[in-house]
């Protein structure tokens, strides 16, 4: 078997032109655009990398730029001052505090200043709930790329054994979460998993985000399996995930590249969920909160 590769380039195309169009049909419902505030702290290359390509994805839908560029010395205070100065802003719809913050702070209670209207990462507390409980609210980007990622060819979820390695709260846990609401039988597997190759090779849809790369080879999946790869790490050899691509692709029937695969859904559901937190804002808004 060789898999078939599943394009996160052509998915998040149509995912930008649909919210393209919200955001267009918001603008003319109310008068503003909506708008995103990406508040950057510190230097790091591949943030500011990052950054920046959600900066030009979301002026090219539509959606208005508001970001925030703080020095690598700047103390929760600050950090906290600008936050809540975003929060008041009528004009910004969306939130994204980038991560991780210089030094490994601990983001955790800047990210509680985000109210839930405004959390396009989905990463409070409010949001998190509204998740566990399939409330409507806004979900994490990457997971919830995937789903949309997992759906565009039809892929049946429902009763499908899910295995998802990694237990982040920016990636495995919403993402179990999500499986869960799509009617999938759910395992988590992480660091501590005995026998990881026992646990992933049961599944039909395996997400490896561990954030080790080439953890997943091909003794970790079913013949015939989906595999979506979340990792993303810069080596010597390139850009690599968590997957062994090519020797997992013997096995697999469907895989995600990287890059080209996740990535650029992860961006794509930014901006949609930017759109969504506008609608949530707006009176008589006819929010599609997901
Ligand atoms: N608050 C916060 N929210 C995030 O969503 C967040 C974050 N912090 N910190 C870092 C991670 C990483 N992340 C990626 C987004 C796009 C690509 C992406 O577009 N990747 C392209 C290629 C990128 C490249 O060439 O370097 C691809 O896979 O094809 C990758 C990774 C969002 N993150």
């Amino acid at each position: 078997m060789t898999a078939e590769l599943m394009d996160g380039r052509v998915v998040a195309k149509s995912v930008r032109a649909e919210t393209a169009r919200r955001a267009t049909a918001f603008r003319e419902r109310t008068g503003t655009a909506p708008g995103l505030a990406t508040v950057l702290v510190g230097e790091d290359p591949a943030s500011k990398v990052y950054v920046a390509n959600k900066r030009k994805s979301a002026t090219a839908a539509g959606i208005a730029d508001f970001h925030r560029q703080l020095p690598e010395t700047s103390g929760e205070e600050e950090i906290a001052e600008v936050l809540e100065t975003l929060a008041a802003d009528p004009a910004v719809s969306g939130i994204l505090l980038q991560l991780p913050l210089p030094g490994g702070a601990d983001p955790g209670d800047l990210i509680e200043l985000i109210p839930a209207t405004k959390d396009v990462d989905g990463l409070t507390t409010a949001s998190q709930g509204l998740l566990a409980r399939n409330q409507p609210g806004l979900r994490p980007c990457t997971p919830s790329g995937v789903v949309r990622l997992l759906q565009e060819p039809g892929i049946p979820l429902t009763g499908a054994e899910a295995v998802v390695v990694g237990r982040s709260e920016l990636v495995g846990r919403p993402m179990a979460q999500l499986l869960l609401h799509e009617d999938a039988t759910v395992t988590m597997a992480h660091s501590r998993t005995r026998n990881l190759a026992d646990v992933t090779r049961r599944a039909d849809v395996l997400i490896a985000a561990a954030g080790v790369p080439g953890l997943i080879g091909p003794q970790h999946v079913k013949e015939g399996a989906t595999v979506v790869d979340v990792g993303i790490h810069r080596t010597a050899a390139g850009l690599v995930g968590d997957v062994r691509t090519t020797e997992v692709a013997g096995r697999a029937s469907r895989l995600t590249p990287v890059p080209g695969g996740v990535g650029p859904m992860t961006i794509a559901m930014l901006l949609a969920n930017t759109v969504t937190a506008a609608e949530m804002q707006y009176p008589d808004s006819t929010a599609e909160g997901r």
